[in-house]
C-alpha cells in the first residue's frame, strides 16, 4: 500500500474532510437563509444564487468520489444525445440498489452543468438532515411522506413551482420508492404476480403514481425522460464509508434519452409504459450480469476541475481557523480549551457518521414491508 493510500485510510484525514463538509455546509445554509428577503423581490435571482450555493456543497462529494477515491463512472449513451444533455430539463428514472447511487448520478449532473439545480422526489425524512436536507429545501426539492392521500396536494404544487425554474434541472425519480433488499423484492414480486405483471429480477416493482403525476405536471417544462441504469463491476457493493476511505469503485451508468411525447398521458397507459420500461431495465441488468457491460457506446466524459477547485478552496479557507485554534491550544496549555477541542471533534465525527448512516441500506426504512 502506498503512502497516499495509507493516508486516505487515516482517521485524521476523515476528520478534516468531515469538518470541511459540515462547516462549509452550515455556512452554505446560512447564506441560503440570507437569500430569503430576496425571494419576494427577485425570485429568479434568489433561485440562481441558491443553485450556485447548492453546487458549492454538492460538488464537494463529487470531488470526494472522483478525486479522493479515484472512482470514475463509465458512461454508456448515444453520442448524439451528448449535445442535448444539460440544455434541457429532464425526468431521470434510476434504479435504487446502491448506497452511493446518488453520488454517481451527481457526477453525471456535474458533467453537464446541472448539478446545482438537480432535484429529486425524496422521502420527507431526508428534509430534516442537517446541511444536506436544509440545502435541498432552498433548492425546491420535492419531499413526500409516501402516503398518496397526504402527499398529493403538496406534490403537485411543488412540481408546478418548477415550471418557471430559471436553470436547467434534472428531476430524479426512484420509482421503486425504496432501496432494494431481498425481503422487499420478494414482497413486491408478490404484488407483481397479483397484478399479472412479469417478475423482475434486479428491481423492485415500480410504483407508478409519482411518475405519472410528475410527467403530467412537468409536460411543457421537461423535454425527455432519461432512463438511467447503474451497476458496478465485479459485484462491488459500494459504500460512502468506502469512498471516504479512498476505495476506488467501478460504476457503469447507461443513459437512454426518451422524448417526453412518447410517454402516454392517460394514467393506466402511463403506468403500463413505466412497467415496460422497468422490464427493459431489468433485461439490461441481466445482460450486464452476464457480459459486464451495457448496450450502447461508451462515451468519454473526463472529470472537470471545478469540483476539485471548489473543494480545495473550502478546505483551505476552513483549515486556517482550525490551525489558529490548535496553535492557541498548544500555547495556552489550558485543559478547558483542550476539552472543548476534543468535544468539537467528537461532535463533528459523530454528526457526520450519523449522516452517512442515512445512506446505508441496512438502515433502510420498512417502506414496502409488509404490503402497503
Ligand atoms: C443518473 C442521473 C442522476 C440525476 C440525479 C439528479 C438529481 C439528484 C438530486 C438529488 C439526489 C438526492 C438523492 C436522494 C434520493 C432520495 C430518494 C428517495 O427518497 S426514494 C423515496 C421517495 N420516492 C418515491 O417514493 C418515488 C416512488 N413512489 C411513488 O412514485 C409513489 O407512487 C408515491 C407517489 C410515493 C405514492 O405511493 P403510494 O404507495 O401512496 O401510492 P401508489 O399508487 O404508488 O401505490 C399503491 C399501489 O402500489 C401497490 N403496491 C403495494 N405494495 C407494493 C410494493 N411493495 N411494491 C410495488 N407496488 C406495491 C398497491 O397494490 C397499489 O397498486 P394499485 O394502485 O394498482 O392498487
Ligand atoms: C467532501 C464531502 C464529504 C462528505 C462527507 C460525508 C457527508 C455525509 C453526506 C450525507 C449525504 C446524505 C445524502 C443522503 C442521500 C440518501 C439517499 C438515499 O438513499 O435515501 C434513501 C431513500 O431513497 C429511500 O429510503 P429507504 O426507504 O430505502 O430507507
Amino acid at each position: 500500500m502506498g503512502l497516499v493510500q495509507w493516508l486516505k485510510g487515516q482517521f485524521l484525514c476523515h476528520l478534516i474532510i468531515c469538518y470541511g463538509f459540515l462547516v462549509s455546509g452550515l455556512l452554505v445554509n446560512l447564506l441560503q437563509i440570507c437569500t430569503l428577503p430576496l425571494w419576494p423581490i427577485n425570485k429568479q435571482l434568489a433561485r440562481r444564487i441558491n443553485c450556485k450555493l447548492g453546487y458549492s456543497l454538492t460538488s464537494q462529494s463529487v470531488a470526494l468520489l472522483e478525486w479522493w477515491s479515484g472512482t470514475e463512472v463509465t458512461f454508456y449513451t448515444d453520442p448524439a444525445n451528448y449535445q442535448i444533455y444539460g440544455k434541457e430539463n429532464a425526468i431521470v428514472v434510476l434504479n435504487h440498489n446502491f448506497e452511493i447511487d446518488f453520488l454517481c448520478g451527481w457526477t453525471f449532473c456535474d458533467r453537464f452543468g446541472v448539478l446545482g439545480a438537480s432535484k429529486c422526489l425524496a422521502k420527507k425524512e431526508l428534509s430534516y438532515l442537517p446541511v444536506i436536507g436544509w440545502m435541498w429545501y432552498f433548492l425546491e426539492m420535492v419531499f413526500i411522506k409516501r402516503k398518496w392521500e397526504e402527499d398529493k396536494r403538496s406534490f403537485v404544487q411543488s412540481l408546478q413551482n418548477l415550471r418557471d425554474y430559471p436553470e436547467n434541472f434534472w428531476f430524479l425519480l426512484h420509482c421503486e420508492g425504496t432501496r432494494f433488499t431481498e425481503e422487499k423484492h420478494q414482497i413486491s414480486m408478490e404484488v407483481a404476480e397479483k397484478k399479472g405483471l412479469p417478475k423482475l429480477k434486479h428491481h423492485l416493482l415500480p410504483r407508478t403514481k409519482g411518475f405519472w403525476v410528475a410527467v403530467q405536471n412537468l409536460r411543457g417544462t421537461v423535454a425527455a425522460v432519461y432512463c438511467c441504469t447503474l451497476n458496478f463491476r465485479n459485484n462491488e457493493t459500494p459504500t460512502l464509508l468506502g469512498v471516504i476511505n479512498g476505495k476506488k469503485y467501478h460504476p457503469d451508468l447507461y443513459i437512454r434519452r426518451i422524448p417526453l411525447e412518447s410517454v402516454p398521458e392517460d394514467e393506466a397507459e402511463c403506468s403500463a409504459w413505466l412497467h415496460k420500461l422497468y422490464q427493459e431495465k431489468d433485461q439490461f441488468q441481466e445482460d450486464y450480469s452476464q457480459t459486464g457491460c451495457f448496450p450502447g457506446p461508451v462515451v468519454a466524459l473526463p472529470r472537470g476541475p471545478w469540483a476539485l477547485i471548489n473543494w480545495i478552496g473550502w478546505t483551505c479557507l476552513l483549515l486556517y481557523p482550525l490551525y489558529l485554534l490548535l496553535v492557541q491550544l498548544v500555547n495556552s496549555g489550558s485543559i478547558l480549551t483542550l476539552l472543548a477541542t476534543v468535544a468539537f471533534c467528537s461532535a463533528v465525527s459523530v454528526g457526520v457518521r450519523w449522516m452517512i448512516g442515512q445512506t446505508e441500506i441496512k438502515r433502510s426504512s420498512s417502506y414496502g414491508v409488509p404490503l402497503n
